[in-house]
């Protein structure tokens, strides 16, 4: 087979192997934590990638579960050997492979917070017994990844990834929600059972999972909801956001996470989901109201996040759900007259969505301040007040914009006239996009500490 030399390659921290072996057998020495180039089916070419199980099909063939370097996690996958390179292989060096591994995890911005190496070997058996070997989700409570200070605070807000290779391995093949399809894009502890079947079914009103068609058909007959449970408190243009009380409906909350970490990487999932508010997007349509995306929240942070986890699912991605979302996050902390920021680390497409939403508002908030008060000076707190964008992330984001200058001891905010031309032009453009409209929103901020302090009295 024909393969690329990778730059990539580190010659110190990994070793060339030694040739012994043909056929099936010279996949036995491809081991958890090699690397080698490996041809990349969707793109089409040949990519480092690192070796994180093995396994046998049924057909006798090897099978190694790949993280592509440099990529998201959510392009690991399966390859069958034959789209293995072996002549690129390197074998992790002791005490090299835990260095190569967080220099590659902090490249792909996957995790900031690093993780500790994977040494455990996973063992060649078949695909089917691996994937029971997958812990039931009662068992993961509390989960609780080695070297972060465990919280019980709960609804994957808890940051940083398990230690466990298995909790690595995409675990559920697909799902059937309401009318789409989509395939997982990271591992999610629903129950063992579930993970060796092609698809699995879920109630895209009350998110219960099911093993079959059948068996969704049968309960969608009984599931007299025809939307999430909890109080509507947004209704405009088809859209509706209900706020869920993770203690009050513990069952939907909990069902709402575990689907939500099949897309979400950086978060561990708990089961405690008292502390936390979930505010579900829905589009109607005259079958009821269709889950598009959630954010949860919680109810008292001591960090000020004014969101812990947020989603949309992958059918409605890319068409401007994820800026409705965050825009409502905030307009709840307006309400609240505080300032919010989300939960670290975001996701790569966190990040997108939140630097793009930030940059607009910002930049919105600087021309109606010029409009209301021509002439005055705004500072870096009326933003803040204003839009209810925490103080480091709106300094955060008029520096990524070069907006933000050092000039004469103290910092300004300086806009050129043709960056103020391309931010009206994209502020323009924006308002065709669907927004948040706050006078549709009927909702007031309850005091849950002071219940709280109350009630043991
Ligand atoms: C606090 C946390 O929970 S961080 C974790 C964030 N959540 C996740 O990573 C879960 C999986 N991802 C998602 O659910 C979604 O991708 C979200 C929620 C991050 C974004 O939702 P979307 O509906 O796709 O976002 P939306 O369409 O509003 O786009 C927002 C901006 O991000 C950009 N963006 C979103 N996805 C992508 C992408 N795949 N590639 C490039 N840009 C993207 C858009 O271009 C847009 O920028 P623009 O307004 O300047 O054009």
């Amino acid at each position: 087979m024909a393969g690329i030399k990778n730059p990539e390659m580190d010659e110190e921290l990994f070793e060339k192997p030694k040739t012994n072996g043909v056929g099936q057998n010279q996949y036995e020495r491809v081991i958890e934590g090699c690397r080698l180039n490996v041809k990349m089916v969707s793109q089409n070419e040949w990519r480092l990638a690192e070796i994180i199980s093995r396994c046998r099909a049924s057909n006798g063939s090897m099978k190694f579960y790949v993280h592509y370097v440099d990529c998201n996690r959510r392009l690991d996958e399966w390859v069958m050997s034959d789209l293995l390179d072996l002549s690129t292989l390197r074998m992790p060096q002791k005490g090299g492979k835990k260095g190569a591994q967080s220099r590659e995890e902090n490249k792909d911005g996957n995790d900031a917070e690093g993780k500790k190496g994977r040494k455990r070997k996973i063992p060649l058996v078949p695909l089917e017994e691996m994937k029971a070997e997958v812990p039931d989700p009662l068992q993961i409570v509390p989960a609780v990844p080695s070297g972060s200070t465990p919280s019980l605070r709960g609804s994957m807000s808890m940051v940083g990834h398990s230690e466990d290779a298995m909790t690595r391995i995409r675990n559920i093949e697909c799902i059937e929600l309401g009318r789409s399809r989509i395939q997982p894009w990271y591992f999610s502890p629903y129950p063992q059972q579930l993970t060796s079947l092609d698809c699995i079914y879920i109630c895209e009103f009350c998110l219960k999972y099911l093993k079959s068609a059948t068996c969704l058909r049968r309960h969608m007959e009984k599931c007299a909801l025809p939307h999430p449970p909890g109080n509507q408190i947004y209704s405009y243009d088809k859209l509706s956001f209900f706020e869920i009380d993770g203690r009050k409906n513990k069952s939907y909350a909990q069902n709402l996470c575990l689907l939500a970490k099949l897309f979400l990487d950086h978060k561990t999932l708990y089961y405690d989901t008292d502390p936390f508010l979930f505010y579900v997007l829905t589009e109607e349509d005259e079958k009821g109201h269709h889950i598009v995306g959630y954010f949860s929240k919680e109810k008292e942070s001591a960090e000020e996040y004014n969101v812990a986890c947020i989603l949309v699912l992958p059918s409605f991605q890319k068409k401007g759900y994820g800026s409705l979302l965050i825009e409502f996050s905030y307009e709840l902390s307006k309400i609240e007259q505080k300032t919010g920021s989300p939960e670290k680390p975001l996701s790569d497409l966190g990040l997108l969505s939140y630097r793009s939403y930030w940059s607009m508002a910002i930049m919105k908030e600087l021309f109606a301040f010029k409009q209301r008060h021509p002439g005055e000076d705004i500072t870096v707190q009326d933003i803040s007040a204003s839009t209810s964008i925490k103080r480091e992330d709106v300094v955060s984001t008029l520096q990524q914009l070069d907006l933000y200058k050092y000039y004469r001891g103290q910092y300004v905010i300086v806009i050129s006239e043709e960056k103020r031309q391309v931010y009206e032009n994209r502020i323009e453009a924006t308002k065709k996009k669907r927004r948040i409209n706050p006078t549709a929103l009927q909702w007031r901020p309850k005091e849950y500490g002071k219940k709280r302090t109350q009630s043991t009295f």
